[in-house]
């Protein structure tokens, strides 16, 4: 992906975008900014707070991209579980097009199989190539709070799947994620430090309890246009949750599928320990663009619910 290029004839605001790209850096001198997690700072960008890099992907989607009535998108908050839901909606789409003996998933990570909005959106060739791969039905993801999204996603009546985790568990699964990819140069990052700014809303597309109720007050308004499940009901009732996504997604399952258990097949192929078993996500490293990869193992680590209790105090949680 090559994103040094800013050009964008997708986009009619093509001199906008320029002269967007020159006052990045401008803007963030404006922008109140805190201690971030992996980089120096979190900048708030119209309530939330972003990286820069994050800001500018914001920007340029909302310039750029043209949702379409049959595009399907994920929503989460990071560390929500985007990672084993790209991979079920991905098998649940293309149930039709892969063998699950062998599958796309098992030598592409999710994150090759969806990518991110904000990210694709960044490199011309690569969304309009992206885009015409998934035909007839094109599956995005994206972290983006609902009050930015690009306005055409809810003109254009697409599909939107949002998916609420815990919030103590998101907190810790945020912590050891960013740890892990964080700046050398930055000092350590207690989970003490990590909780006091996530309770002040101040993380990555935070506040947590910003973004979720954004989706909610939507969800109800429109509740054929945008499902709301979490991490713990998937856990807990896989074949109810896929059924129901199916369902919304106007692929449910049919009845031979039934008997073949191919909706079991499916949550076998997406599990955690499936998915970290594969040599692609134990070796494999994704790239969001050329100055930012991350190994795929960092996004599966442990999968489960409560594990926040080993490492929140009472007080804490
Ligand atoms: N297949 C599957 N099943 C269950 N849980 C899974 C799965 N894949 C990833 N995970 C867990 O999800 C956490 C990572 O969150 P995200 O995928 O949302 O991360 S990201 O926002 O895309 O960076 C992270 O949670 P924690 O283990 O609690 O840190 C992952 O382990």
């Amino acid at each position: 992906m090559d994103l040094s290029r800013s050009h964008c004839s997708l986009c009619e605001h093509d001199d906008e975008y320029k002269k967007d790209d020159q006052s990045d850096s401008d803007m963030l001198l404006t922008l109140s900014k805190e201690k971030g997690w992996i980089t120096e700072y979190l900048y708030q960008y119209k309530s939330f707070w972003f990286t820069p890099s994050a800001i500018k992907g914001i920007k340029r989607a909302q310039q750029c991209f043209k949702a379409q009535p049959t595009d399907i998108l994920l929503v989460t908050f990071p560390k929500s579980g985007t990672t084993w839901f790209k991979a079920l909606i991905f098998s649940l789409m293309n149930r039709d097009r892969f063998d699950l003996a062998s599958h796309h998933l098992l030598t592409n990570g999710p994150h090759d199989c969806i990518p991110f909005l904000e990210a694709i959106i960044q490199d011309e060739t690569s969304y309009q190539d992206y885009r015409i791969s998934c035909l007839p039905c094109c599956l995005l993801a994206t972290h983006v709070p609902y009050s930015l999204l690009p306005t055409s996603v809810m003109s254009s009546g697409c599909k939107i799947v949002y998916v609420f985790r815990e919030t103590k568990d998101v907190l810790v699964s945020n912590w050891h994620y960013m740890k892990k990819i964080r700046l050398k140069e930055l000092p350590s990052f207690p989970i003490e430090d990590a909780h006091d700014l996530f309770r002040k809303g101040i993380s990555h597309f935070g506040p947590f309890w910003d973004h979720v109720s954004g989706y909610w007050k939507v969800c109800l308004e429109n509740p054929d246009k945008v499902l709301f499940l979490t991490y713990e009901d998937m856990k807990k009732d896989p074949i109810v949750c896929l059924t129901k996504l199916a369902k919304f997604l106007d692929k449910p399952f049919r009845l031979e599928e039934e008997r073949e258990e191919v909706v079991h097949e499916i949550v076998r192929l997406c599990s955690f320990e499936n998915l970290s078993s594969l040599d692609v996500n134990q070796t494999g490293v994704q790239y969001f663009s050329p100055q930012f990869a991350v190994e795929n193992r960092h996004f599966l680590r442990k999968g489960q619910v409560g594990d926040w209790r080993n490492h929140l105090t009472v007080e804490m949680a």
